[in-house]
């Protein structure tokens, strides 16, 4: 059976699909549409991605796309962990820039549900982690966002040592939330 549990921001959820463990190894379905719609939910995932992530510390984010390219996404992980950061950035909305965090691995076999209007990023726990997600929209090189990881307003407590993580150029040049234009309408 698989469960699924708010994790306080408004469609921000884990899900724990079933595994079935046998002499051979482990069956999963890592997404069933049907049961999303029987929880309320209607996504079209179109797009796959997997991030690789050689060492300990890695942080990508914080990500959003704007519209016309803004994306649900449903994001795992299959080898390794990361400490995963959900952050609202609807303005607006009575939990801007408030964040939530939950460790996502290949031991607990969770997963995130990350919806539009939210920013997403992450942190490695171990070393070669692997990312995998489901994305509604494609991706768009113009639309791609970054706000700052470490970003004051939203505060973030990444659970490793901040003057060690590996960063991209692009991470390490973003802006703030205060200076991100977010005035969206994050439909759908
Ligand atoms: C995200 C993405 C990147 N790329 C390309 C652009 C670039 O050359 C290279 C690496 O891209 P990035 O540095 O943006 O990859 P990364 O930092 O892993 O970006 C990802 O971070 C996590 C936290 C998310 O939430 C994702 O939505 C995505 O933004 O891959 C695609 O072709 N398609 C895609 O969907």
């Amino acid at each position: 059976m698989r469960q699924f549990r708010s994790l306080g921001l408004d469609g921000v959820i884990e899900i724990l699909p079933e595994k079935f463990g046998d002499d051979r190894g482990f069956f999963s379905e890592t997404y069933n549409a049907r049961v999303f719609a029987d929880d309320g939910i209607s996504l079209d995932f179109i797009q796959d991605n997997h991030s690789y992530s050689a060492q300990v510390g890695v942080l990508r984010g914080l990500h959003f796309q704007t519209p016309p390219f803004a994306q649900d996404k449903l994001v795992r992980v299959i080898r390794g962990s990361v400490f995963d950061v959900i952050v609202d950035i609807r303005k607006g909305s009575p939990t801007f820039a408030k964040w939530v965090g939950v460790e996502i691995s290949a031991k607990k076999w969770n997963q995130v549900l990350v919806p539009k209007g939210f920013a997403h990023g992450f942190v490695t726990l171990e070393p070669d982690t692997e990312f995998l997600y489901k994305v509604t929209n494609y991706y768009s090189k113009d639309c791609d966002r970054s706000i700052r990881f470490d970003d004051p307003d939203i505060g973030v407590e990444w659970p490793v040592d901040l003057s060690t993580v590996t960063l991209s150029a692009k991470d390490e040049a973003a802006g703030l939330l205060k200076d991100t234009e977010t005035g969206f309408v994050f439909e759908g």
